[in-house]
C-alpha cells in the first residue's frame, strides 16, 4: 500500500472515530501516525522524481515572498503591476506553470516576489505541481495567500489545510517545549503551566507511537496535542503569511469593509490598482526589515541610499553591508535614532549592538 492510500485509511478511521474521553488516546496514535506519513510523503523519494523539492529560482535581494493561491485569483496580475517582471495573466486557470520571480523596489530594499502556479485542493498529496509550489513555498520568508474577494470564505480553510500539510504553521510561534531525548532513564514529563488542551496520558501515549521510551520532556505553554506532535516531529516551519484578498472591485463594500478587519489581511484589485502601495507596506513589516543610513565623519547622512537588513542585524551586519573587510578594522560606531540610548543623540556602541529601522550610522576604523 502506498503511502497516500494509508493516510487515506487513517483519516478515514478518525472521521469514523467518535471524539470522546475513551477513544482520546486511540485518536492521540492515529494523529501521530498520520503526521509521520505525511512526513514521508514530502522526503523526495529519489533524485530525479523531483517530489518534495521546489521550483529552482535563486535567491535574490533582501527577502523572498511567495505567492500562493488557487488558479485565477490574480497572482500573476500583482506580479506585473508591482514587479518590471511580465507573467501571463488570463481568465483561464493554470496559466502559469512555473515560478516566476519578480523585484520589488521599496525603500531601498530589493524584495524578491516570486509568482507561482495556481494550487488545488490536495495539492500536498502530489495534485497537479502542488508539492512543487507548497514546496518552494517554504522556502520563503513571507508567504502571500492570495485569495478571490468574489469566492467564498472556504478557499481560505483549504489552503490552509495544504500549508499545514507539508508542515508550514503560519502566523504561530513555535510551541514552548523542550524536548530531549536519552539512552535510559524512562520518561519525566514536566510542566510549569496547567495544560488544559492535552494531558501527560496523551502525551505518553504519542511518545509511545513514536517508540520513545527515554526522554525528558519540558512543557512551558498550554499546548495543544497537534502542537506536542509538532514538536517531536521538529521539521516544522513557523512562517509570517499575509493574507491577499484580491478583486475587491467586484464586490460590495460591506463584504470588503468585514475582510479588511480580519487580522493579517490586506485588501486589494489589481486590475484597478487599489490599495497595492499599502500592500507593499505591509509586506515591508512583515518581513519585519531594517534600513540603516551611513554617515561619513562631518558630513550629512547619506539618504538616497539605504543599506537594507533584517530584524535583528547588529553594527556587524552594517559593515558587512558596506565592505566585507570592515568589520576586521572595526574601532567603534556612532548610532543616530531609535536604538541610540541617548537618542535623539549618539551612542557610542560595538559590534554586537543590535540596530533600528531608520537609525544613521558612522564606523570609526582603526
Ligand atoms: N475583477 C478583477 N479581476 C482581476 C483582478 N486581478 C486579476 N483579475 C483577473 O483574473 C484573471 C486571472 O488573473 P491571473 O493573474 O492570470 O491569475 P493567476 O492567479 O496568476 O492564475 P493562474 O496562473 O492560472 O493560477 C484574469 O482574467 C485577470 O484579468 C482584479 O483586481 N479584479
Ligand atoms: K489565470
Ligand atoms: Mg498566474
Amino acid at each position: 500500500m502506498g503511502i497516500i492510500e494509508k493516510i487515506k485509511e487513517i483519516e478515514e478511521e478518525m472521521a469514523r472515530t467518535q471524539k470522546n474521553k475513551a477513544t482520546e488516546y486511540h485518536l492521540g496514535l492515529l494523529k501521530a501516525k498520520l503526521a509521520r506519513y505525511r512526513a514521508q510523503l514530502l522526503e523526495p523519494t529519489t533524485k530525479s522524481s523531483g517530489g518534495g523539492t521546489g521550483f529552482d529560482v535563486q535567491k535574490s535581494g533582501d527577502a523572498r515572498v511567495a505567492l500562493i493561491g488557487f488558479p485565477s485569483v490574480g497572482k500573476s496580475t500583482l506580479l506585473n503591476k508591482c514587479t518590471h517582471t511580465t507573467s501571463e495573466s488570463a481568465a483561464y486557470e493554470f496559466t502559469t506553470l512555473t515560478a516566476i520571480p519578480g523585484v520589488i523596489e521599496h525603500q531601498g530594499a530589493r524584495i524578491q516576489l516570486l509568482d507561482l502556479p495556481g494550487i488545488v485542493e490536495g495539492a500536498s498529496q502530489g495534485k497537479g505541481r502542488g508539492r512543487q509550489v507548497v514546496a518552494t513555498a517554504k522556502t520563503a520568508d513571507l508567504i502571500l495567500i492570495m485569495l478571490d474577494a468574489t469566492k467564498s470564505e472556504e478557499q481560505r480553510r483549504l489552503l490552509e489545510i495544504e500549508l499545514d500539510a507539508v508542515g508550514i504553521r503560519l502566523n504561530k510561534k513555535k510551541p514552548d517545549v523542550v524536548f530531549k531525548r536519552k539512552t535510559t532513564g524512562g520518561i519525566t514529563i514536566n510542566t510549569t503551566v496547567k495544560l488544559t488542551k492535552t494531558d501527560e496520558k496523551t502525551i505518553r501515549t504519542i511518545l509511545a507511537g513514536y517508540k520513545l521510551h527515554n526522554c525528558d520532556v519540558m512543557i512551558r505553554e498550554d499546548i495543544t496535542t497537534d502542537e506536542f506532535i509538532d514538536v517531536l516531529i521538529g521539521t516544522r516551519k513557523y512562517m509570517p503569511c499575509l493574507y491577499v484578498y484580491n478583486k475587491i472591485d467586484a464586490i460590495s463594500l460591506e463584504r470588503m469593509d468585514k475582510l479588511a478587519r480580519e487580522d493579517h489581511t490586506v485588501v486589494i484589485s489589481c486590475e484597478m490598482g487599489l490599495n497595492l502601495d499599502y500592500l507593499i507596506e505591509h509586506i515591508w513589516e512583515e518581513l519585519g526589515l531594517v534600513k540603516v543610513y551611513t554617515k561619513k565623519r562631518g558630513a550629512h547622512p547619506d539618504l538616497t541610499d539605504p543599506i537594507c537588513l533584517r530584524k535583528g542585524a547588529t553594527i556587524e551586519d552594517v559593515c558587512n553591508g558596506i565592505h566585507r573587510s570592515l568589520a576586521t578594522h572595526f574601532r567603534y560606531a556612532l548610532v543616530w535614532g531609535k536604538s541610540s540610548k541617548f537618542c535623539p543623540h549618539a551612542q557610542k556602541v560595538g559590534l554586537n549592538h543590535l540596530v533600528a529601522d531608520e537609525d544613521v550610522v558612522s564606523i570609526f576604523t582603526k
